[in-house]
């Protein structure tokens, strides 16, 4: 009988669940999509329940129609979207809907934390304390929603609630723990300093494990409600950019990862915990245990596309919606657009600001609106790149992965506008197969995730830069790095604007 472990990508949009066999070949693929609430300008929330009801469905539907035998899955892990507040009572019932990554309504908490630990807290937490991380949400809950608050014994992430619904296991993975900032992230412990500064007892904090932990069996329950066999394992998983770090091959600190999902991530693997950002960069524990990798994040990416397409172009099939940015040029004819649709974090952590389009002339065409899209999108990655020119890394190959690496167009835009080689993985899910790595290295078939790569990752095609089209993005740049100066003013008094209408 062929083995297989199931990688879990809990997304924001969907959850894809790969089954993947000994030699790492992806044998079937399903998805669900969930939907999300913005019930405020700068909220956002979903409902917990929808991400194991859309996981049940993805598993139940590769028992159905793939024909996968619920013996044949020996372990299953997962990569998760990050930060995601999920409070539970006493009884373990989820109390109120998450506040997820995106949601920037924590803005007056962010600067709490860092009145009352400044430095410190940088020191501990190795970030700072920025509105789409866990520690802010509580607070936000502690201070605006008291009578919830009172009933919370604990809280976890958004693929540790998934985790305990299927085991009947509470439990949260270092990656993902990192990413609360109430973490120690270089001694691996809850920090009593960020407990004590904001009155919350240790009990409140879930129990820590590595990614590559056995967290339980799958249990009865959980068994009888999906199909799945309750001998299988399931271990601990990571964020999802840990383990879409691992699952692209990022394993060397010559190579940097960008992500093109609903977010945008640029990730680095860091060896030690020796180099210092001072939180300009995010700077995570990984999830190959004793490892670190660092990050800078564009709150919109993929979503700034979707968002564009869905209000211009709602008929038009994905790729050739992409693809029609074909018919423009490098520089879109002369429009520049930032995708802070949702506010943005690398490197203006303003949770007011917001998009523009610059340049509008009388000739621009769809075409023209939809390269200046994915053109602002990689520009806010170059932005996150320049930290890491400017601390002096040293990197000369780009993995691509995430939704966006579908499109040679936008990956030849990434090579021409980094003027780095970008390379693709022949299956563009490296979320979902760093967590298929951490249950094989988890059940033993592998004696590390690093000896887990040599079977689980196969790269594509490589994207070289095109000398004529780095010169023209080199001038482009330049324009746009003046647009968020230019822009901040407008945008934040734009968002008070709308708060005040608002509240009428
Ligand atoms: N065919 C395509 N070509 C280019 N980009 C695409 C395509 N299909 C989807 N996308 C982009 O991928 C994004 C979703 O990426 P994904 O990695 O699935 O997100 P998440 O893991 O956050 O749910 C969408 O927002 C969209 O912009
Ligand atoms: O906030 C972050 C990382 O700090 C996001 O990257 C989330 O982890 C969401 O990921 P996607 O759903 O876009 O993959």
């Amino acid at each position: 009988m062929a083995q297989v472990v199931l990688g879990v990508d809990l997304g924001t949009s969907s959850v894809k669940v790969s089954a993947v066999d000994r030699e790492g070949h992806i044998v079937a693929q399903q998805s669900f999509d969930y939907p999300l609430t913005q019930p405020h300008p700068g909220w956002s929330e979903q409902n917990p329940e929808d991400w194991v009801n859309g996981t049940t469905v993805a598993i139940v539907n590769l028992i159905l129609k793939d024909g996968l035998k619920p013996a044949e899955i020996a372990g299953i892990s997962y990569s998760g979207q990050m930060h995601g507040l999920v409070l539970l009572d006493d009884k373990n019932q989820v109390l109120r809907p998450a506040i997820l990554w995106n949601d920037t309504r924590t803005t007056p908490q962010t600067k709490e934390i860092s009145e009352k630990m400044s430095e410190k807290f940088v020191a501990i937490t190795r970030n700072h304390a920025l509105e789409g991380f866990t520690l802010p949400k509580i607070l936000w809950v502690k201070e605006n929603e008291p009578e919830i608050f009172k009933q919370a014994a604990t809280f976890l992430l958004p693929k540790d609630y998934l985790r305990y619904r299927m085991t009947g296991k509470l439990a949260m993975d270092y990656s993902d723990a990192a990413g609360t900032v109430a973490l120690d992230v270089v001694h691996k412990t809850w920090s009593k300093d960020v407990q004590e500064a904001f009155d919350l007892p240790a009990s409140f904090f879930p129990e820590l494990i590595e990614s590559i932990s056995f967290a339980g069996n799958i249990s009865d329950s959980y068994a009888t409600f999906s199909g799945l066999s309750t001998a299988t394992k399931v271990f601990g998983g990571a964020a999802d950019n840990a383990a879409g770090a691992i699952g692209a091959g990022l394993l060397q600190s010559n190579m940097v990862m960008s992500s093109i999902g609903t977010s945008g991530v640029v990730a680095k693997f860091e060896n030690t915990a020796d180099v210092d950002y001072r939180g300009d960069i995010h700077f995570f524990n990984h999830a190959i245990p004793n490892k670190f990798y660092s990050m800078g994040v564009t709150l919109a990416a993929g979503d700034a596309n979707s968002w564009f397409k869905s209000v211009f172009g709602q008929n038009v099939p994905f790729g050739e919606w992409v693809s029609e940015a074909a018919d423009s040029a490098e520089g879109a004819n002369g429009l520049i657009f930032t995708p802070y649709i949702s506010g943005e974090r690398t490197p203006y952590p303003d949770a007011d600001i917001r998009a523009s389009f610059t340049g509008i002339d009388r000739t621009h065409t769809r075409s023209d609106f939809i390269r200046a899209v994915l053109e602002g999108i990689v520009f806010s990655f170059k932005d996150i790149m320049a930290i890491y020119d400017r601390e002096g890394a040293d990197f000369d190959t780009v993995v691509a992965i995430g939704g966006g690496a579908k499109s040679p167009l936008w990956l030849q835009i990434q090579a021409d506008i980094f003027n780095k080689k970008v390379i693709t993985l022949a299956n563009e899910q490296g979320p979902g197969i760093g967590a298929a790595m951490l249950a094989a290295t988890g059940l033993g078939w592998s004696d590390s995730v690093q000896d887990a790569a040599k079977d689980f990752i196969s790269f594509g095609t490589t994207y070289e830069p095109n000398p004529v089209a780095v010169a023209k993005y080199k001038q482009i740049y330049t324009i746009y790095k003046k647009v968020y100066a230019a822009t901040t003013e407008i945008s934040h008094d734009l968002m008070a604007y709308r708060r005040q209408t608002k509240s009428n």
